[in-house]
């Protein structure tokens, strides 16, 4: 990877079946093409550690063709397979610090939270950043907790020094009112992957963020 800080914007797999939901490599490429630079390679719990690493080893290699960085989420086992570049991490998987001991040095850990007690505990146990939320209600996951809206998002964001990135319900407009709350960044699922133009989601995403595009897409714009 050749990001030298954390991306903003963490577009997220979404490998369910149905209507009218597309080949998440597809939708993968669109996003790296408009702009993105960090892919969370997001499977079902159902879905078998082949399918996983089948995905995670596609998805790495369309970032590298970007300089972008692939995370796993919740295995570990996968993301060291495939060579991805780190992880994320929730309640019901491996602990941060376990984890930590067992990636490559410079592995980029993310840990969700929801209040900043447990965000100081994922601090001290040596996350990369903060996935948190939900901040608003979503389809996308079953069995959440209440959402915690803009002000538990801000209560954390206070509370660690750690970047803070977003996820829950977030399209343009809400991701542009997360970075107000104080979070570093956000995380889509259905943003990006059930939009009709995933590329466009994703550039209105990166705009909403103030995350400019990176410099190989401005090359010949002028841009600066
Ligand atoms: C950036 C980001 N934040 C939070 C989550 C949720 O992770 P987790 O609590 O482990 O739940 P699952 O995604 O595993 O269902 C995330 N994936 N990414
Ligand atoms: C995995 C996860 N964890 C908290 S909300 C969420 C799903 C977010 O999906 P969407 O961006 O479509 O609301
Ligand atoms: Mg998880």
């Amino acid at each position: 990877m050749n990001a030298t800080r954390l991306p903003r914007l963490h577009v997220i797999t979404d490998t369910r079946t149905g209507a009218p939901l597309r080949d998440p490599l597809d939708v993968v490429a669109a996003a790296l093409a408009a702009g993105a630079r960090l892919i969370q390679v997001r499977t079902e719990d159902h879905h078998t550690d082949r399918a996983a690493f089948d995905l995670a080893a596609a998805v790495t290699a369309r970032c590298a063709e970007y300089g972008a960085l692939c995370l796993v989420n919740d295995r570990v086992h996968v993301a060291q397979a495939v060579g991805a570049g780190g992880v994320h991490l929730g309640a019901d998987d491996l602990p941060v610090d376990a984890a930590r001991r067992i990636l490559p040095a410079g592995a980029v850990i993310g840990g969700t939270c929801r209040e900043p007690e447990a965000a100081r505990a994922a601090r001290r146990a040596g996350a990369t950043y903060l996935g948190v939320g939900p901040v608003w209600g979503t389809a996308t996951k079953t069995g959440l907790p209440e959402p915690i809206g803009l002000d538990g998002l801000a209560a954390v964001c206070a509370a660690v020094d750690l970047p803070v990135i977003a996820i829950g319900g977030i399209d343009a407009e809400r991701a542009r009112r997360c970075r107000e709350a104080g979070a570093y960044g956000v995380a889509v699922v259905s943003a990006v992957a059930a939009a009709s133009d995933p590329g466009a989601a994703t550039a209105e995403l990166l705009a909403a963020i103030g995350d400019t595009p990176p410099p190989d897409l401005l090359r010949g714009t002028g841009a600066r």
